[in-house]
């Protein structure tokens, strides 16, 4: 078992990470949270394996509990299922003293931590992370919210959570496409905050590939670890710092928006976007062509996919315009400078970055 300390203060928390202990949480929230209410949040995917379960171990441990399941997949992050959940919660009469809890992947903990972050003005709320992608990026850090139409997570907030639970046992059932989906987060930090944790991971593709439990403690509970250095030093992206995070994912948010938020899975799209961001790191002369090709080897051995067809590239640069480190209509990107490092670069001409849209 590792733990991780994400040190905010007034608002810091805990990220257990282990296997088999997700039936035995109850005490993990009871020692965090005083409340003897709570509201699992989960997917229709999850209710039955974690979700039931859950709840009546927390029955049993003496909490009034309610279950709340929405629709799987990212068309469920929008404002009629958060307005759903907020009306369910009147309905079971929550109070400042109740918990959420969100079972589930990014959706989920994405959705219900805005809903948590909102009802009543603000309730406590716990990450049960069941997706690889989760557990390694979304349920840390606090970045809560929902999509629009057209424009990705653009409706949020930061609400750190009150702790996270990660249970590797569940990644062993993830389907296969899921669980991949996941593995490019990973390959994310290792990009953006560690050459060290990079050149691990190119020797141990076959054992993430079978989903070994050593590995990916180890690996899970880093990529939590460097997570955590970065929410801790620039909690809510003020200083620019937490934008490393963003790797990749301007090209990414842009091609989940254009194509519907139903053809690929974040993770998908953010190994897309990785080598869309390298690649106009290269053009624009900032790194060599071999960090490019390092990247696009690791998400290959990883099975991801990296490159896109059939999207219109003007329809992908109009999409960026939504991003969140847009400055005065101005694109920003966190592109590669060396393994391990990145930086936040102004003053990119639409041009270049439909250049590298069109190849
Ligand atoms: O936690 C962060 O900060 C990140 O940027 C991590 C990303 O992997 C994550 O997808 C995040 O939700 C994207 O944030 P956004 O501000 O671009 O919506």
């Amino acid at each position: 078992m590792k733990l991780v300390r994400v040190n905010l203060g007034p608002r810091a928390y805990d990220i257990e990470v282990a296997s088999g202990q997700l039936a035995q949480s109850a005490s993990f929230f009871q020692a965090r949270h005083p409340g003897r209410h709570a509201v699992l949040i989960c997917d229709a995917n999850v209710r039955a394996p974690y979700g039931e379960p859950l709840a009546a171990a927390l029955s049993k441990n003496g909490y009034r509990c309610n279950l709340l399941a929405v629709p799987a997949g990212e068309a469920t992050k929008c404002t009629a299922q958060a307005e759903m959940l907020w009306n369910s919660l009147l309905e079971c009469r929550t109070d400042r003293k109740s918990v959420v809890i969100a079972v589930g992947g990014g959706v989920v903990g994405d959705l219900a931590g805005f809903v948590a972050a909102t009802f009543g003005r603000g309730l406590a709320f716990f990450q049960v992370p069941t997706t690889l992608l989760a557990q390694v990026d979304s349920s840390v850090g606090g970045k809560v919210g929902i999509n629009l139409p057209a424009a990705k997570n653009m409706v949020g907030s930061f609400w750190q959570p009150t702790g996270v639970v990660i249970d590797l046992a569940v990644l062993q059932s993830l389907p296969r496409r899921e669980y991949v989906s996941g593995l490019a987060e990973v390959v994310k930090y290792g990009m953006i905050l560690d050459a060290t944790f990079f050149e691990y991971l190119e020797s141990v593709v076959p054992q993430l590939l079978a989903r070994d439990e050593v590995v990916l403690e180890r690996v899970v509970a880093r990529c939590c670890e460097l997570k955590a250095q970065v929410v801790e030093q620039d909690e809510r992206e003020e200083s620019g710092l937490r934008a490393v995070l963003n790797y990749g994912h301007t090209f990414c948010h842009a091609i989940e928006t254009v194509s519907g938020y139903g053809r690929f899975l974040h993770g998908e799209a953010v190994a897309i976007g990785m080598v869309q961001a390298s690649q106009l790191a290269e053009n624009l002369n900032r790194i060599e062509q071999s960090l490019t090709m390092r990247q696009l080897n690791l998400l290959q051995a990883l099975e991801l996919p990296t490159t896109v067809a059939g999207l219109d590239p003007q329809q992908l640069l109009a999409a960026m315009q939504h991003d969140k480190k847009v400055e005065h209509g101005k694109l920003r990107f966190v592109l590669p400078t060396r393994m391990g490092h990145v930086e936040l670069v102004s003053g990119v001409s639409p041009e270049v970055v439909l250049e590298v849209l069109q190849s």
